[in-house]
């Protein structure tokens, strides 16, 4: 068997991988990507950028068919078909993007290296050979550098088998065929809480959320929790909080959920559709890592250093990007180790990797962004803090957009230092607000640093800097006058003695 030869081979297509592969092209590198499913993998088909069009889709309905903004629209109706069509549209676009910018480098020049795209599953033989299997038959390929970058996939419930047609996770949301009367929703992180906004929106479905924990985005702090429920239920979503799942029972014509509450009652509903959402886990199956004496961690990802590499960065030719790096699951952190790994393997790599300003966007309604640490974060960590909260009801753009939910939430060290260590934000625009605090954490800035930025008006930013006014006195508005909208304090951890 001719076994063709590649700088770098990259297993999976996903952010981590299309970022890897078309740097590396940027070295000249010739490079193979190995696919086994959707290109673009969870970054584009039943991950963030269909749930994220889904979400956009949604938001724009709920706007139309709200009665508080000087208009009535009637006979407003969402067909899921449609809805569908224009999301696979979304997802097509970008494939194609992928696509061209791989026809375009299929061939090496003197200014570039070369991009190759095989479709099948990728097994490793050793160290430089790859397997790749398609049912039409089997092939073998040699790369001087592998980066894995295989993604996760939904966690299963044990007993709780996915159909992905009446039982489904995310994966199955494109199966679908209308909207579903009635829908609980297993797991309140992200994405729970994601697809809780999103089919809320749409108002054609009656949405339950199961908390187990008391608290939805159990990792946030509790008043963004809080924010968070308030802001599903006032959507119309019910949600069962300190609620277990015990069964799914299928019935012809529904499902039977019982949930059994902390409080010792159980409760039993019948819903048409059930997705679990209760995380991810790496794609790591089936995939020849024993030839190569690659470990994992306990909790099931590679083990990675922090080059990224498998081993020692000197001796090692294996990597990893992405959901299987044990890191958070994010597109932005995939693509940032991709890149890293490739100028590492050939440029002048010659600052560390660094997630301390990765930013994590939630779509709810309405959006909520993080960056940095929160207050729970800097507890464990045993960090003295200040944090400010801000409110948007003060902040004129929003009082302008009748969309005065929200806050910016913004932790500074309390050791007279006052770095800013991390913000929260909730609301309009709160996406895009993040990256002006995560651009300071990574410039590893002060208070004193970032005092003479100016921000424009009427915008929403203008919370980030009344926030940072609050820290030493100087907001225009004051906590004394609205002390349920700006709020200052501080935590430090106690000394033992
Ligand atoms: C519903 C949902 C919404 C999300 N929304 C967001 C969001 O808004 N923002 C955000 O930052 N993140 C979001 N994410 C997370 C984000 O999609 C992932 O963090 C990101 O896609 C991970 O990239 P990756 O390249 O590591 O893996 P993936 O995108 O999972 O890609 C891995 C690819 O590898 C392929 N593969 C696996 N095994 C093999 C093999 N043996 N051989 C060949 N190919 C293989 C898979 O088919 C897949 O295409 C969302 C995820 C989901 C599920
Ligand atoms: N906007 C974004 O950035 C975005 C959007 C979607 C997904 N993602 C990524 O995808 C990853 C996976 O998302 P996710 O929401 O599936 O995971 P998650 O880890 O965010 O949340 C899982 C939730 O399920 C709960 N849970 C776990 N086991 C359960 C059980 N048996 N019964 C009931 N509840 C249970 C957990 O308590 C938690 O609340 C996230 O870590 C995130 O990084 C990001």
């Amino acid at each position: 068997m001719t076994q063709k030869k590649y700088d770098l081979i990259v297993i999976g297509s996903g952010p981590a991988g299309f970022s890897a592969a078309t740097r590396a092209i940027d070295f000249k590198k010739s490079v193979c990507i190995v696919e086994a499913n959707h290109l673009g993998g969870a970054g584009i088909m039943n991950g963030a950028l269909t749930s994220k069009a889904m979400w956009e889709l949604s938001k724009d309905f709920d706007i139309a068919s709200s009665v508080s903004r000087g208009y009535r629209a009637s006979g407003i109706i969402a067909n899921y078909k449609q809805v569908q069509k224009t999301i696979v549209q979304a997802a097509k676009q970008k494939q194609l993007q992928m696509l061209s910018q791989i026809e375009t480098f299929s061939e090496a020049t003197d200014t570039h290296g070369s991009l190759c795209l095989k479709y099948g599953w990728a097994r490793f033989i050793d160290s430089h050979t790859i397997e790749i299997k398609r049912k039409d038959g089997i092939e073998q390929i040699k790369g001087d550098n592998i980066i894995i970058a295989t993604g996760s996939r939904p966690r299963e419930i044990p007993d709780i088998e996915i159909d992905q047609e009446r039982i489904i996770d995310s994966e199955g949301i494109m199966n679908l065929k209308e909207f579903p009367e009635r829908m609980i929703i297993i797991g309140s992180g992200i994405i729970g809480c994601e697809y809780a906004t999103i089919f809320s929106n749409y108002k054609q479905t009656e949405v339950h959320l199961l908390d187990r924990q008391h608290k939805v985005i159990p990792y946030e702090d509790d008043d963004v929790s809080e924010f968070v429920s308030k802001s599903l239920e006032n959507n119309g979503v019910i949600i069962h909080h300190t609620a277990n799942l015990r069964t799914i029972r299928k019935r012809s014509d529904c499902l039977e959920v019982v949930l059994d509450y902390q409080d010792g009652h159980s409760t039993v509903i019948e819903v048409d559709v059930a997705v679990v959402a209760v995380g991810r886990i790496p794609n790591l199956d089936n995939m020849g890592l024993e030839n190569v004496n690659i470990q994992t961690t306990e909790r099931g990802y590679l083990d990675i250093n922090d080059v990224c590499a498998t081993d020692n960065f000197q001796s090692c030719n294996i990597f990893a990007a992405g959901d299987v790096s044990g890191h958070a699951q994010l597109y932005s952190v995939g693509e940032l180790q991709g890149r890293f790994i490739v100028e590492a393997l050939y440029g002048n790599q010659d600052y560390p990797l660094d997630y301390s300003n990765m930013s994590t966007l939630m779509f709810f309604k309405p959006e909520v962004a993080a960056v940095g640490l929160n207050e729970k974060a800097c507890k464990s960590k045993g960090i003295p803090y200040k944090v400010a909260t801000y409110s948007n009801s003060l902040i004129n753009r929003a009082v302008a957009m009748r969309a005065m939910d929200g806050f910016v939430k913004i932790i500074v060290s309390d050791d007279g230092e006052n770095r800013i260590l991390g913000m929260r934000a909730a609301g309009p625009q709160a996406s895009t607000l993040i990256t002006s605090i995560a651009y300071q954490i990574t410039q590893k800035n002060t208070l004193k640093d970032i005092r003479k930025n100016v921000h424009p008006h009427p915008s929403i930013s203008e919370g980030v800097q009344e926030c940072l006014r609050v820290f030493e006195g100087k907001s225009i508005y004051k906590p004394q006058a609205f002390p349920d909208l700006i709020k200052l304090k501080s935590w430090k951890p106690e000394i033992q003695g």
